[in-house]
């Protein structure tokens, strides 16, 4: 098959070929209605209903293709989206240092987050022997540090050696022709072993967390592995976040058809909608719906209808799957009776 030329007049949408995040992103495509058929060894999908075609690619890359090239959409991790701009924002200083800058290296650069996916939350922190003398990120200015997310990595420090100097500065802040005295060191994987092998002095490196998603029955990161194992693990704590993450939507800022982006990110957030509520329907006293209706005050209002029994109404609201446990007991003290719970399978506009 021709796939360069079968991409024309489809919107390219982008997802992990692997990893962590596929797994809960294919669940959403799937929630979503987009139906295709993925090739062996092949990382582009035409899908069969929709006129777009699904591009397979590395989560750290997905930001360079949605906000540099033709790709429109894109599932990824938020620190990923976070590091692809540092780097942006460390080649347009280079540029402006070297006088190599033009109003067209201004062009809109970058992508927009369009939603949070409610999963692959982690936290990009920095980690040091847990039996070290290092306690702040200040003690490790000057030092060596290992990670796979070089230019976050670089501008932590940055603040932090120019807040040192007593230099007040903020995330917008330009760090041009800064030279660090901290010595950031590109490591692509096992980053948690640099202190260990005497590579680096600390890290900054990915720190899981055991979040249970209404979308799973299983735990979002690895079954066998709990939050923060690896860095346990390697004898290592963490002392400070740099980025909390979680998987996100994002577009370009020039897609090729704003429409059809609209409609998957409407189908989308409906998708996460669904999973994130349940229906509570339940018969109460009318002269006890101002307490119960406090209790489901719902997503935008709750429905009353009355009962065919004098006094009685019945009441459908949608309601949080994690509170539902709790919500059912206040309902039962305020004399709340035939409580149903009812999963929801789609939804649309809410
Ligand atoms: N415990 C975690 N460790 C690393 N990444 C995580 C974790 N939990 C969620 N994520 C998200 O997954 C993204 C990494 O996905 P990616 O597929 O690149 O690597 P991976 O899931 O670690 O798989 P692998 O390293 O085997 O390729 C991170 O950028 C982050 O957004
Ligand atoms: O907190 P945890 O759930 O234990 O996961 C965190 C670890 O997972 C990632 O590495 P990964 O396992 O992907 O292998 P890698 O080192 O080759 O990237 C990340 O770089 C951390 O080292």
């Amino acid at each position: 098959m021709d796939l360069v030329n079968s991409l024309e007049g489809r919107l390219l949408f982008a997802v992990p070929k692997k990893g962590r995040l596929l797994q809960a992103a294919l669940n959403l495509l799937e929630g979503a209605d987009i139906q295709f058929k993925r090739e062996n060894r092949l990382d582009i999908a035409l899908v069969k209903n929709l006129p777009i075609a699904l591009v397979f690619l590395p989560a750290a890359d997905i930001p360079t293709f949605v906000g540099e090239g033709r790709v429109d959409l894109g599932i990824t991790g938020y620190d990923q989206v976070q590091e692809h701009d540092a780097g942006v924002r460390a080649i347009a200083r280079a540029r402006r240092m070297s006088n190599e800058w033009s109003p067209k290296d201004e062009k809109p650069r970058g992508c927009d987050t369009i939603l949070d996916l409610g999963f692959g939350s982690c936290k990009l922190q920095i980690q040091v022997p847990a039996k070290g003398e290092y306690q702040t990120g200040k003690d490790l200015i000057g030092k060596n540090i290992g990670t796979s997310f070089v230019h976050l990595a670089s501008e932590y420090f940055a603040r932090l050696e120019l807040e040192q100097e007593g230099i007040k500065v903020d995330s917008t802040a330009s760090y041009a022709g800064r030279k660090l005295r901290t010595k950031i060191i590109e490591l692509s994987g096992s980053v948690e072993a640099a202190c260990a092998l005497g590579v680096a002095d600390g890290i900054v490196d990915l720190v899981g967390m055991l979040l249970f998603s209404p979308m799973f029955i299983l735990p979002l990161t690895n079954p066998s592995k709990e939050s923060g194992e690896t860095m346990k693990a390697a004898g290592l704590k963490a002392i400070e976040t740099v980025v909390e993450t979680s998987a996100i939507l994002i577009k370009s800022k020039a897609p090729s058809n704003p429409a059809m982006v609209d409609l998957i990110a409407a189908r989308i957030n409906g998708v996460i909608t669904a999973q994130k509520y349940v229906l509570c329907q339940y018969n109460v006293p009318r002269t006890q719906l101002v307490d119960a209706t406090k209790i489901t005050p719902g997503k935008r209002a709750p429905t009353v209808t009355s009962l065919e029994e004098d006094g009685w109404v019945a009441v459908s609201a949608m309601v949080e799957k994690k509170r539902i446990a709790p919500v059912m007991d206040d309902l039962t003290k305020v004399g709340a009776t035939d409580i149903l719970v009812l999963d929801i399978h789609n939804t649309r506009g809410s």
